[in-house]
C-alpha cells in the first residue's frame, strides 16, 4: 500500500492528511492526486471529522508543486490538461469540502503547492517558511484552478501582485497581503489555534462553510477554474515552459 498521504486524527476530530514525499520535498504525483481525492471523499462522510488538516512531511516543505520528474513527460496541450484538469477537480472538491479546511504551511510551498494551500479555507505557516506561486517564472499560469480562488480570497491587487510577480514571500509579508492568518514557531500551536474552531458544533461550522460554498455555485467557480487550467495546458505545451522543466530537472547535472 502506498503511503504517499498519510491519514491520521490530530485532537479529536481533526483528520490531518500529510503529503509524504519529503524527498522530493512533497511534489504532488498522480499517485498522491488519486490518494487525495479518495481521502477527501471519505473524510466528508465520515461524522468523526470536524475539520481538515494538510500539511507536508518533514521539516522542509509543505509541497513543491506538480512532480516535475513525472509531469516533464507531457508535452503537449491535451495531455496537460488531462494531468491539470484531474488535479483541479480534486482543488475544486478541496475547496468547496464542507466542513472546515486548514493548510498548515510547515516548510516551503511552490507553485502548485500555494495552490493546495489556497484551496484550504485558513492558511497558518511556520515561522520563515517561503512562498511564492512561482509558475509565471516557468512561462506557464496556475494550473490547477486556484489563481480564480486566490482572487476569491484576497483583495484582487494583493491576488495579482502575487500571481504576475511569482514572488517568494515569507509568513510576514503574507499575512500583509492576507494570504496567511498566523504565523507559529513550533508545530504544536497549530491545534491549540484550532480549537477555536473545533470547539463549536460541527452544524455551526458546515452551515458557516455552506454559505461560501453556495456564492461560489452560483458564481460557477468549478467552470472558472476551468478556464483558468485551459490556459496554462495551452502554455504549457509552448518552448519556454518546456525549456524551464528541463532547466530545473538538469540543474544539478
Ligand atoms: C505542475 C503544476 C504547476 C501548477 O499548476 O501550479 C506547478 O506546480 S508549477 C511549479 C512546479 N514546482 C517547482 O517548480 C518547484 C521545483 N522545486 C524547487 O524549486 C526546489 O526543489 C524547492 C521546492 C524550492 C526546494 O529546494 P531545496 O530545498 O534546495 O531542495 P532541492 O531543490 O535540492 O530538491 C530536493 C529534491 O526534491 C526534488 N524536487 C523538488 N521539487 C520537485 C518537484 N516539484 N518535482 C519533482 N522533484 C522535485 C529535487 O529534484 C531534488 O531531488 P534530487 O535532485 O533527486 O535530490
Amino acid at each position: 500500500m502506498s503511503n504517499c498521504l498519510l491519514k491520521t486524527f490530530v485532537g479529536d476530530s481533526i483528520l490531518q492528511l500529510t503529503i509524504n514525499r519529503p524527498e522530493k520535498r512533497n511534489a504532488i504525483s498522480y499517485e498522491v492526486m488519486n490518494e487525495l481525492d479518495e481521502a477527501i471523499d471519505l473524510a466528508k462522510e465520515d461524522k468523526d471529522v470536524k475539520m481538515l488538516l494538510i500539511r507536508g512531511s518533514g521539516e522542509q516543505a509543505f509541497c513543491s508543486g506538480g512532480d516535475l520528474s513525472e509531469f516533464h513527460a507531457l508535452e503537449t496541450e491535451k495531455a496537460a490538461f488531462g494531468m491539470l484538469s484531474k488535479m483541479g477537480q480534486v482543488l475544486y472538491k478541496l475547496a468547496t469540502f464542507p466542513k472546515p479546511t486548514i493548510a498548515y504551511i510547515n516548510g516551503t510551498a511552490i507553485g502548485g503547492g500555494c495552490e493546495i494551500a489556497t484551496a484550504c479555507d485558513i492558511r497558518i505557516a511556520k515561522k520563515g517558511v517561503k512562498m511564492g506561486f512561482v509558475q509565471g517564472h516557468q512561462a506557464i499560469t496556475t494550473g490547477w484552478g486556484c489563481g480564480t480562488i486566490l482572487t476569491e480570497k484576497l483583495t484582487p491587487a494583493n491576488a495579482m501582485s502575487l500571481l504576475w510577480s511569482g514572488s517568494i514571500i515569507l509568513p510576514e509579508e503574507a499575512i500583509k497581503l492576507g494570504f496567511i492568518s498566523e504565523v507559529i514557531e513550533e508545530d504544536e500551536q497549530v491545534l491549540s489555534i484550532l480549537e477555536k474552531y473545533t470547539d463549536k458544533q460541527s452544524e455551526v461550522l458546515q452551515a458557516y462553510k455552506n454559505m461560501l460554498v453556495r456564492k461560489w455555485e452560483q458564481t460557477n467557480l468549478r467552470e472558472r477554474m476551468m478556464e483558468e487550467i485551459k490556459v496554462c495546458a495551452k502554455l504549457w505545451e509552448k518552448e519556454e515552459h518546456l525549456l524551464a522543466v528541463k532547466q530545473f530537472r538538469e540543474r544539478k547535472k
